[in-house]
């Protein structure tokens, strides 16, 4: 042992570190081959971690997978984090896949974006480790191992804010790329198709809904549509309510009215603003309560199930029945029957998912059978009418961009005494981009409609006016939705 004492001299102090030294490198070579590799780099880790100055930041890491699972944080903060990419990013990757009508933005390694919530900031990096593959040698054997990508976000930020980060900002991004999501949905329209696979009987097959229609463009009376509207903010809006009456989360519609009064076109309005798939179930391809069941469980969460002309596309055998006829005199082997189509849609198929809508369309409502109409069955009956001078008024904006034309008063008082769909309309005002011409030919029209409906009726002197009547019948109706059927 060298003391103190002894390094009074330079020449005492060099051999005194000498000597260190060569204890340190006797210390090492021993440290080296007596404590196997593992525990060396261990004891190694523990003292470098003892001795690294602690860090006020805290760091987390939102790996891609979570187990086989994906991580649903990690998605995401990948959607977010989009959002906020710097404008001085220097390098993303841009990808669009066949069915996607959006281009995808991710991040390439190494990307860092600073966030900030409720005045702090939050610092992100992407880290992305390649695939390795990786040779170990043990004795005789040698190992191959694949390292397989791995994609990870490091979220770091300072430690005190460590409750908020998990409690307001994590959920915070969860519901903001919720949000986006939902904006970015590609609608799609399932119908029927046959399988050949599925020894012939019918699966959904989906593709994009495209149908523009929107309630923006949609001409119905400006109180219903508003009712309309109003009625699905409040359904979407109203989970907890839902569960907490112990009530399946569904709502039904029944839209009748005459052909081209827009009923088709209302449920593409009311998908395109919900961003709900429509489910088209076209009652006439199937022949068994199964099939309709089996189809029905294949439907998804927010969704609309669509039954168009539901009192002519099938005939329906009432709850004895069991077979129908095809038309043309012979039996048809039908198991289908609307007790089972609308028992299991109360029953279990509501109570399977959530957010789900069901709609009926008929151009007779008298038609119906009374299983459907009684009450609390269909939430709203929506009345789809003819033509009124507001949507008149409507589908002229929106077809020709006007406002205002010499032939609007002429055009309304017909209007207003002759019975015309707004398909109808619409088909005048799409024959020419010149307002004249279009106007003139809907005038054309509503004469020659009047003229055949006076024939008809054979009252030449007295002139009836249907409008009127449709007003104070939708009044009515109106009435009985916003008091009996709108309000649970
Ligand atoms: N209320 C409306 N507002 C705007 N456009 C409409 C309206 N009604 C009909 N149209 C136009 O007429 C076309 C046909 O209408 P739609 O298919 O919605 O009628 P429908 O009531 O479903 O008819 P059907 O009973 O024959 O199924 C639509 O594509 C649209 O262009
Ligand atoms: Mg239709």
């Amino acid at each position: 042992m060298i003391s103190l004492k002894d390094m009074s001299s330079p020449s005492s102090m060099f051999a005194a570190y000498a000597s260190m030294s060569a204890s340190i490198v006797l210390f090492k070579t021993m440290f080296n081959q007596l404590v196997p590799h593992p525990v060396q780099r261990y004891i190694l880790s523990t003292i470098r971690c003892f001795f690294k100055p602690r860090s006020s930041l805290l760091t987390f890491i939102i790996e891609e997978k979570n187990g086989m699972a994906p991580n649903l944080i990690y998605d995401a903060s990948e959607i977010y984090l989009c959002t906020k990419i710097s404008p001085d990013a220097e390098r993303l990757k841009i990808s669009q896949s066949p069915k996607e009508k959006n281009l995808t933005v991710k991040f390439v390694e190494s990307e860092k974006i600073i966030d900030t919530f409720e005045g702090f900031e939050l610092h992100w990096r992407f880290v992305h480790e390649e695939s390795q593959a990786s040779r170990q040698t043990d004795g005789d054997n040698t190992n191959h191992s694949w390292k397989p990508d791995k994609r990870f976000f490091e979220l770091s930020f300072q430690k005190k804010h460590k409750s908020t980060v998990l409690d307001a900002y994590l959920p915070f991004v969860l519901n903001k790329a919720k949000k986006i999501k939902e904006e970015k949905k590609v609608v799609k329209l399932h119908t029927l198709a046959y399988s050949p696979s599925y020894s012939g009987s019918c699966i959904w097959d989906s593709l994009d809904l495209q149908h523009p229609s929107t309630f923006d463009t949609l001409a119905l009376d400006p109180d219903l549509k508003k009712a309309i509207i109003a009625d699905l903010d409040r359904f979407v809006e109203r989970k907890e309510f839902y569960r907490r009456v112990g009530k399946a989360w569904k709502r039904g519609y029944l839209l009748y009215g005459p052909p081209g009064t827009g009923k088709s076109s209302l449920i593409a309005a009311m998908a395109n603003y919900l961003r709900f798939d429509v489910y088209d179930l076209q009652l006439g391809n199937l022949r068994h309560d199964s099939d309709l069941r089996k189809l029905l469980l294949g439907t998804a969460n927010k969704s609309i199930l669509v039954i168009e002309d539901v009192d002519c596309t099938v005939d329906l055998p009432d709850r004895q029945t069991k077979s129908s006829g095809d038309g043309n005199g012979r039996k048809r082997d039908v198991q289908l029957t609307l007790s089972g189509l609308l028992n299991f849609i109360d029953g279990l198929w509501s109570s399977c998912g959530d957010e789900r809508i069901i709609i009926f369309t008929t151009n007779h409502k008298e038609k119906l059978d009374p299983a459907l109409l009684r009450p609390g069955r269909m939430d709203m009956h929506i009345h789809m009418s003819f033509c009124t001078t507001h949507g008149f008024k409507l589908l002229a904006s929106n077809y020709l961009g006007i406002h205002s034309h010499w032939l609007f008063g002429q055009i309304e008082d017909l209007i207003l005494t002759t019975e015309v769909t707004p398909a109808e309309v619409a088909e005048e005002l799409m024959k020419s981009n010149d307002a004249d011409v279009s106007l003139e030919g809907l005038l054309k029209l509503l004469k020659r409609k009047r003229i055949e409906s006076q024939e008809t009726k054979g009252e030449s002197d007295e002139i009836e006016i249907p409008e009127a009547k449709r007003l104070k019948t939708e009044e009515t109706e109106n009435k009985i939705n916003a008091n009996g059927k709108l309000l649970e």
